[in-house]
C-alpha cells in the first residue's frame, strides 16, 4: 500500500488539494474536460476549502460525489450540501456539479436518469475517496443490501444501498467506476481508521469494501 503520512490534518488537506489541482490541470492540458469525484462526510471539508481557490479552468471540470445520502440538499447531512458550500465556491464555482440525489422517495425511482447524466463524465479523472472505521468506502457498506452488485466486475455506474445502522438510504458509485478513475486517492484521519485500513488489506471486499479500491490507490493519512 502506498501510504503518505502527514503531521496533521491541515497539512494533509493542503497537500491533497495541491496534488488534485495538479492532476486536474494536467488532464485539462489536452483541451477537453476533466472529472473530479469527491466524498462526503467530515474528512474532506478542509481539503475542499483549499482546492476551491485553485487556479484551474474550472468551467471544464465536472464534479460528482462518490456517494450520497438520500436526502434533499438542504439537509445538514447532504453530501451535496457540503460540496456546494465548501468546494464549489471561489474559483471552483465555475465547475459543473452532477448531484446523485433527485427528489424522489426512493433512489430506484430516478437512478437511471442520474446515471445517464454521469455517462459523459466517465471515466473519472481524479477520485478522492473516504472511508469509515467500518471499512466502507463511498456508500459501499459491509452488510449492505446491494454490496455484491456494487463490487461486481460488470456493475452499473450507481447502486442504491441500505445497510444496518444507516439513518437513510444511500446511492454509491460502484467499485468498477471508482477503479476506472485515472487517479485514486483515499484520505483518512485517526488511528482507528489507520488500523481498520491495515486490517482491510488482508480481508475480502465483501467484509471490508475498502479492499476493493486499494490497488493503485494513494492513501493519505493524518493523526
Ligand atoms: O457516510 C459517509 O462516510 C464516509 C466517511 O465519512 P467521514 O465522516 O468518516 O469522513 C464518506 O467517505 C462518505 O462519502 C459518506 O457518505
Amino acid at each position: 500500500m502506498n501510504i503518505i503520512d502527514y503531521a496533521d490534518a491541515d497539512l494533509m488537506a493542503l497537500d491533497v488539494a495541491q496534488l488534485i489541482a495538479g492532476e486536474l490541470e494536467d488532464a485539462l492540458m489536452s483541451g477537453g474536460r476533466a472529472t473530479l469525484a469527491v466524498p462526503g462526510g467530515e474528512t474532506p471539508g478542509a481539503m475542499f476549502d483549499d482546492l476551491s481557490g485553485a487556479d484551474l479552468d474550472w468551467d471544464r471540470v465536472d464534479v460528482m460525489l462518490t456517494d450520497e445520502r438520500w436526502l434533499p440538499e438542504v439537509h445538514v447531512r447532504s453530501n451535496a450540501r457540503q460540496v456546494k458550500e465548501r468546494l464549489l465556491t471561489d474559483r471552483a464555482a465555475a465547475a459543473r456539479f452532477h448531484p446523485l440525489y433527485a427528489p424522489a422517495e426512493r433512489p430506484d425511482d430516478v437512478l437511471a436518469d442520474i446515471e445517464a447524466g454521469l455517462v459523459p463524465c466517465l471515466p473519472i479523472t481524479v477520485a478522492l475517496i473516504g472511508m469509515g472505521t467500518d471499512m466502507h468506502v463511498a456508500s459501499l457498506f459491509p452488510g449492505g443490501d446491494n454490496l455484491a452488485t456494487g463490487l461486481a466486475a460488470e456493475a452499473p455506474i450507481l447502486v442504491p444501498m441500505q445497510a444496518p445502522g444507516l439513518s437513510e438510504a444511500r446511492v454509491s458509485l460502484t467499485a468498477r467506476v471508482l477503479n476506472g478513475a485515472l487517479s485514486k486517492h483515499l484520505m483518512i484521519t485517526g488511528n482507528p481508521k489507520r488500523n481498520a485500513l491495515e486490517k482491510a488489506a488482508h480481508m475480502s471486499p465483501e467484509d471490508a469494501p475498502v479492499a476493493a479500491i486499494l490497488e493503485d490507490c494513494t492513501v493519505h493519512w493524518a493523526p
